[in-house]
């Protein structure tokens, strides 16, 4: 084959992967919906089960597989949506004789409004992942045993404990009083659309911007924040929406079985969902439905019929095998392969050479944040105080930082340098004193709203997103400023250019070196455009050249905006001919330049831990 005809096969195949996410799915779906209407009714029956558990398992990929968080709170969503669904279509199907229209929205909302309940003690009580997990799974319990003893009537619906809620109108979709019953086989193709629109919706819905920032905050969520995302916000809206997706399952249960009962809420459901997820591929929205029809499929083929049967045994030994040989599930194993086949993208972070910008790109880059940039900024704590247990790291620091020369906190190991960097940025909260931004007291103001206000913070190990690109990296922290895309796409550009980052644009974040990484990470600060940089040991891990071109980057940039940075490098802070603080046991010790500090006897004591002078 000639040169051409390969690189067009490539160019094809990366083509086809790309649209991979919503061709296979449309295709699934157009023969599913071609095999409908020809298939044993029976079957059909039973296949509709499997696409709403599918329905099911999406939900809970949304909300684990892009949110991060295993919920076991799914079938809750489903049980809620379940019963308030057929509630629903039980009292008004008879005027219209459709059952969907009440059934589906009175499900998403209820399961929606649920998950809203549940995800708001979850995130702004910012559990740990194991509790939240745990939380969700006794919410679900909780329900169980509340439906076993909950009887009541609604209109013509009886609720009724532990004997369920019985007469649930079947799937209609005419509007006609008194409709014909659709026959199974076309309940099967309704369902098959409503799942593709559960699909089609989740999947466009992560491709979008939101998408790209709740699969950051999966990633890193407190780099999403320090970039001035209000991830509880984001989570709570992801978790809200797998709800609704939940609740809507629930009421196409209700609607296949015309009957529920509080089995619906038990361990067993609760734990089938993220099976079928695991089994399917975790994070590729469509490996749900894989799942759920593998297995379904599996139990039905060995004699399970509908529901129960061998599905027990097949899912024991189906997660062996998974284990064992496919821990992406099948989805993802599938990726994977095909991945091999495709031109490996970060090849190009091997072709890196070393960041090397020049006046003019830093002039660009600086014109660009000017034109987003708010008035100049003070930094400034009064009596800052921080403790753990019996240390303090932070111990009634009052200073302040403002444009003009960079500022360098240095002392040694342990002194409180990054303790007090973090008070600064709400990474810690101080026990009393204050912190300011200019005259605005931000002590207790999230971490998002003081990077709104203006600040930029790195952290001391470099925090990029490792399975994004470098450019996509620099795109979502050029987004967080101010949601606009233009500006994202413009300073992402200028930064990637600024950074010498062209070749490595496509390059995986993870792929890069730790010094690569550290430019990255600081080239996302500067995308934020800020007026106050805190910036904790951003030489670590750099060459020499490198860190002579940060010290440039450090005193232009201070020139128009407030620069504090913690280091270890002494050269380093020399070279940056600014204000030096020394702290030590969480206090100021001195301050002054780091040739005054030299001669310091009393500095020199602490950093080689004599105890003449200090
Ligand atoms: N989250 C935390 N929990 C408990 N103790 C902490 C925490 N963060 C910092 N400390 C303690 O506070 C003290 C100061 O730590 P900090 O990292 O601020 O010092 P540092 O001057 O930055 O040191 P280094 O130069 O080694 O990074 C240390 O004793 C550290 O163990």
């Amino acid at each position: 084959m000639a040169e051409e005809d390969v690189n067009m096969d490539i160019t094809m195949n990366q083509k086809l992967y790309n649209t991979s996410g919503w061709l296979f799915p449309a295709l699934f779906v157009f023969a599913g919906l071609a095999l409908a209407g020809s298939i044993d009714p029976y079957l059909a029956y039973v296949a509709t089960s499997w696409i709403i558990f599918g329905i099911l398992g999406l939900s809970l990929d949304v909300v684990w597989g892009r949110g991060g968080f295993l919920s076991l709170g799914q079938t809750a969503f489903y049980g809620v949506g379940g019963y308030l669904g057929s509630v629903a279509a039980i009292n008004l199907s008879p005027f219209t004789g459709n059952t969907l229209i009440w059934s589906l929205p009175v499900g998403a909302l209820s399961g929606a409004l649920l998950a809203a309940c549940l995800a708001w003690i979850i995130f702004y009580a910012r559990m740990g992942p194991l509790q939240s997990t745990i939380l969700s799974y006794t919410f679900t319990l909780l329900l169980w045993s509340l439906a076993q003893t909950f009887k009541v009537e609604i209109g013509s619906a009886v609720i009724g404990g532990d004997n369920g809620m019985s007469s649930i109108p079947s799937v209609a979709t005419d509007f006609a009083i008194n409709p014909e019953p659709m026959s199974l086989n076309s309940v099967f193709a309704v369902v098959i659309v409503i799942a593709a629109f559960c699909y089609f919706c989740t999947y466009f819905l992560m491709k979008s911007h939101f998408g790209k920032v709740v699969d950051c905050i999966r990633l890193d969520d407190q780099k999403a924040e320090l970039l001035g995302y209000d991830i509880r916000r984001y989570q709570l809206i992801t978790f809200s929406y797998s709800g609704a997706i939940a609740g809507i399952a629930g009421a196409l249960f209700g609607a296949w079985s015309n009957y529920l009962n509080p089995s619906i809420f038990s361990v067993q459901e609760a734990l089938l969902v993220p099976i079928y997820v695991l089994v399917g591929g975790i994070s590729t929205l469509a490996g749900p439905f894989v799942g759920a029809i593998m297995i379904g499929g599996l139990s039905f083929w060995l004699g399970g019929g509908a529901v129960g049967g061998q599905t027990t045994l097949i899912l024991g030994v189906t997660l062996i095998v998974l284990v064992l040989f496919l821990r992406n599930g099948v989805l993802g194993a599938f990726n994977l392969l095909w991945k091999r086949i495709l031109p490996d993208q970060n090849d190009a972070a091997l072709q890196s050479s070393s960041v090397n910008f020049c006046e003019k790109k830093l002039a660009n880059l600086q014109k660009a944040c000017a034109e987003n940039a708010r008035q100049s900024m003070t930094l400034s704590t009064d009596k800052a105080y921080k403790k753990f247990g019996g240390v303090v790291p932070v111990n009634e620091v009052s200073l302040a930082f403002s444009a003009g020369n960079p500022y360098a906190l240095i002392g040694p190991n342990g002194a409180g340098k990054s303790s007090f960097l973090k008070t600064c940025a709400g990474i810690y909260l101080p026990e009393s004193g204050a912190v300011f931004l200019n005259n605005t007291e931000i002590t207790h103001k999230p971490i998002f709203q003081r990077v709104k206000l203006g600040m930029g913070i790195k952290n001391q190990k470099p925090q990029v997103f490792g399975e994004k690109t470098v450019k996509e990296n620099l795109w979502i922290a050029g987004y967080a400023s101010n949601r606009d895309e233009k500006f994202a796409n413009t300073i992402s550009e200028i930064v990637l250019d600024f950074l010498g980052f062209e070749q490595q644009r496509n390059v995986q974040a993870s792929a890069l070196s730790h010094g690569q990484q550290q430019w990255l990470d600081i080239g996302m600060v500067l995308c934020l455009a800020p007026k106050v940089i805190l910036l904790d040991e951003p030489a670590a891990g750099m060459t020499n050249d490198e860190t002579r071109q940060l010290s440039e980057l450090v005193k232009s940039l201070s020139k128009y905006m407030t620069v504090l940075l913690v280091e270890h490098d002494m050269d380093f802070v020399r070279s940056l001919d600014g204000n030096v603080t020394v702290l030590h046991m969480g206090s100021v010790f001195a301050e002054g330049s780091v040739e005054s500090l030299r001669e310091d006897e009393r500095v020199l004591d602490i950093y080689l831990g004599r105890k003449e002078y200090a």
